[in-house]
């Protein structure tokens, strides 16, 4: 399991373990991490650390003193380095004084005397470096084979202010390889909210643990690659993070698997009340994902039984609509609808007076009664994407997309159910505010094609048959959903039937012992 704590988390823990080391100690193996991980860079970029050249991006904070000290390891390793200081009179004295002494420059973007800082070099870093106009410092940016980006990390607040954000602007148009100290600067650490300017970069470095906004969009696709430096605050860090991301080893200990005792029934029968008389496919991609996840049978109900019977005779299908369909341990409800609302509300009926979990997606969003999906007893897993969040929040669609984490707790609160909300982060909240919301790392835009949502809630509506709680259905159906899409695009375009069909052999990799 991956997790990201949020900064008042990561600043508990920080304090924690500061007070059990020497002063400085634990940015000395920041430092470190991100010097190592910038000398792979240039290696690979400049075909070596000596003689290559590196601009420092600095703010007033310990964002600045990481990348000053890995500033002056890489000074010692040969490399050109200059920083680029936002406000001197605020600048890591000690850092600054430890690039000095390796031989690297500085310059200030604003005028003030460099102070002596928290590093505790004192009066060493006080002479001021020469003054560099905004071209100065563009021209350098762009003469550089790395940019670091120490302008701010877990103590940014709000969006970058003046003259922070046109340095952020600079390294986000330079050709060189950025690597990003702890987060990209203007990216909110705690939510992956992107109000302004915000560096992009190749590679960022993190110290701890993950923040929030290294998993979730729109601030992930500001981070590029991340890499996390060990720095010894696990045992500091509480069980519960806000966010976790299941991988492997997490998704083969949930998926089900048929003992000896199992028959169908036992392994759970999912109901499917999908498609209607103008989206008949919606029935059949979303039958074609429950068959593959993991239930015993599938019940379909509904007007498409007929073509759902075509491709998949295996199905159970049944004409009396879902309150004679038979028993069933899950229902999924929705894909392809239409305006059917009624079929809608004899689900949630049938399974109000089961007991049984629904999931309810696409068209069943705008359809069901909001009032019954609330008082539900039993679990209820909604599956959105951006636009119908929207909906059901009663805001823009660019509004959840920009504050998905926030989108996603809010509708959990508010209909009292398990929220899977999809796009380029895929992320799963439950009603129950006391558990961490699951990020899936899997996705792929690929999968942004007409039907593989349908695909995903049959998927995930098996699960739940077969016994997995909402929040396990959804998170384990859309890592195996993503990894379906990645193997069967493979760098194509696949259609939806496609990702149903690569569910198998995903699920076989998973499984296997490694
Ligand atoms: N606390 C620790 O023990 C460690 C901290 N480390 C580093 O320290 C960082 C946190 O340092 P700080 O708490 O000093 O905070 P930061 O350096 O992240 O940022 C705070 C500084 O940035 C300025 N600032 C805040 N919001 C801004 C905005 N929107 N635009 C422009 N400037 C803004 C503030 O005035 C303040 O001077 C971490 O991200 C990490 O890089 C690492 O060295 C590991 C150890
Ligand atoms: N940019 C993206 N990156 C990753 N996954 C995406 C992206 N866009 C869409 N997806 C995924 O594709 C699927 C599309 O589902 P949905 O929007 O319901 O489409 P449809 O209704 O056509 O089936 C979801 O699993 C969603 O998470
Ligand atoms: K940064």
């Amino acid at each position: 399991m991956r997790s990201a704590y949020s900064v008042e988390t990561v600043r508990a823990a920080e304090r924690e373990l500061m007070a059990r080391l020497p002063e400085g100690a634990l940015m000395q193996r920041a430092a470190a991490g991100l010097a190592a991980a910038c000398a792979q860079v240039l290696g690979r970029r400049a075909g070596r650390v000596y003689g290559s050249r590196v601009v420092l991006l600095v703010g007033s904070g310990d964002n600045g003193g990481d990348a000053l000290f890995a500033g002056a390891r890489l000074a010692r390793r040969g490399a050109g380095v200059t920083a680029v200081l936002l406000s001197p009179d605020r600048v890591h004295g000690g850092g600054l004084a430890a690039l000095r002494r390796a031989g690297g420059r500085d310059v200030s973007v604003a005028a003030g005397a460099p102070s002596g800082g928290a590093g505790g070099a004192g009066g060493e870093a006080a002479r001021p470096g020469p003054v560099a106009g905004p071209d100065e410092a563009a021209r350098l940016v762009r003469a550089a084979d790395l940019v670091v980006d120490g302008i701010v990390g877990i103590g940014g607040r709000g969006g970058l202010r003046e003259g922070a954000a046109p340095l952020a602007e600079l390294a986000a148009a330079s050709g060189a390889a950025v690597v990003a100290v702890d987060l990209p600067s203007g990216v909110e650490a705690d939510t992956g909210e992107v109000r302004g300017p915000a560096v992009r970069a190749d590679l960022t470095v993190t110290f701890g643990t993950h923040k929030p906004a290294l998993l979730v969009d729109p601030a992930r696709a500001h981070a590029g690659a991340v890499r996390l430096v060990d720095i010894g605050l696990d045992p500091w860090l509480p069980e519960r993070p806000e966010l976790e991301a299941l991988q492997h080893a997490d998704v083969a200990r949930l998926l089900p698997r048929p003992g000896a005792e199992s028959d169908k029934y036992r392994r759970g029968v999912v109901g499917i009340a999908a498609g209607s008389a103008r989206y008949p496919g919606a029935a059949v991609l979303a039958v074609a994902g429950a068959l593959r996840g993991g239930a015993g049978a599938v019940r379909y109900a509904g007007p498409a039984g007929r073509a759902v019977l075509a491709r998949y005779p295996e199905t159970l299908v049944s004409d009396g609509g879902p309150r004679r369909a038979g028993r069933v341990q899950a229902w999924v409800v929705g894909p392809g609808a239409g305006d059917d609302a009624e079929t809608v509300a004899e689900v949630l009926a049938v399974a109000d007076e089961a007991r049984v979990p629904v999931l309810i997606d696409a068209d069943g969003l705008r359809l069901a009664d909001r009032d019954a999906v609330r008082s539900r007893t039993a679990p209820t897993l909604l599956t959105p994407h951006a636009g119908e969040a929207a909906a059901l929040l009663g805001v823009d669609r660019a509004e959840v997309e920009a504050a998905r984490l926030t989108a996603a707790r809010e509708l959990a609160e508010r209909y009292r159910a398990t929220v899977l909300l999809k796009g380029t982060t895929t992320l799963v909240a439950s009603p129950r505010g006391d558990v961490p919301v699951r990020v899936n790392p899997t996705g792929t835009p690929w999968l942004a094609t007409a039907g593989s949502g349908d695909v995903l809630s049959g998927l995930a509506g098996s699960l739940l048959a077969a016994g997995l709680s909402a929040r396990d259905a959804a998170s384990v159906g859309a890592y195996v959903h993503g990894l379906a899409g990645r193997r069967a695009a493979a760098g194509a375009p696949a259609a939806a039937h496609d990702v149903a069909e690569a569910v198998p052999e995903v699920w076989r990799d998973v499984t296997a012992p490694s």
